[in-house]
């Protein structure tokens, strides 16, 4: 059997109290073995984000418990958690935060100086196709282009998971694709664990797994039989 990546047993997030409380999560279990793409789907509000932020160690559920590997989560103290993140995951957002006044590579360069084994800022801007964009600066770069460095900058400590959260949500269809299909090489030559939080339904469409949330809730998981390269993903 493959490897777990992560484990999730009865999670819920509320937050505030008494009436005015909100129901984040309601009771999601999960199993999603090491080295798939899984696309979480969803309306607005439906607790896509939040459970995200649980298994990348950004939040705590209210109750339940989650596992990266054989490791509890969720009875980890914050050092803990800081580390998790540290040593294991790659966080991409929809708006890239990169640091306007550095190039792309010292951009890169912020996570390789403080990551165990990772690889040059050269090596992981050749791999989201940025070689020749070394020496630009955010404001010389297309919205696309901007979030490859910062795609390049979440994998170049070589991460088990990448996290991302709405990573096309900012682009265009073309260069929304053209994101994606970084996302798939990685995935494809690294073995990377992708998790993709999105809007953009078609995107399932490149999934191994597809998990489709509604009011905090798992409402469906399938597995794809056939799964497209992200250039035919049809938006
Ligand atoms: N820090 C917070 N304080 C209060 N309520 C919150 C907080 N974070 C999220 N929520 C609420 O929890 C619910 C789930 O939010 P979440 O961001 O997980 O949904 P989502 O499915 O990711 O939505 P979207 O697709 O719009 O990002 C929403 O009703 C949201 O308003």
């Amino acid at each position: 059997m493959a490897e777990s990546a992560y484990r999730a047993e009865g999670l819920t997030r509320t937050y505030g109290e008494g009436a005015s409380a909100v129901h984040a999560l309601r009771g999601v279990d999960l199993d999603l073995p090491a080295g798939e793409i899984v696309v979480l789907l969803g309306p607005s509000g439906s607790g896509k984000s939040t459970l995200l932020n649980i298994l990348g160690g950004l939040d705590r559920p209210s109750t339940g418990r989650a596992w990266f590997r054989d490791r509890e989560l969720t009875a980890m103290t914050d050092r803990q958690l800081t580390r998790y993140r540290r040593d294991h995951l790659g966080f991409i957002f929809q708006f890239y935060n990169l640091m306007p006044s550095l190039t792309a590579e010292e951009n890169v360069e912020l996570v390789t100086e403080i990551a165990r084994d990772p690889m040059t800022p050269a090596e992981a801007l050749a791999l989201v196709g940025l070689e020749e964009r070394l020496g630009h600066f955010p404001s010389q770069m297309s919205g696309g282009e901007q979030q490859r460095v910062a795609i390049a900058r979440a994998v170049a400590k070589k991460p088990d998971v990448l996290l991302c959260d709405e990573p096309t949500g900012a682009l265009d269809s073309t260069t929304g694709r053209e994101v994606l299909g970084v996302l798939q090489h990685l995935n494809q030559t690294l073995g990377t664990t992708v998790l993709i939080v999105t809007h953009a339904a078609a995107t399932a469409a490149m999934a191994d797994r597809v998990i489709r949330f509604a009011d905090g809730a798992i409402r469906s998981q399938e597995r794809n039989s056939h799964k497209l390269p992200a250039e035919e993903i049809e938006w």
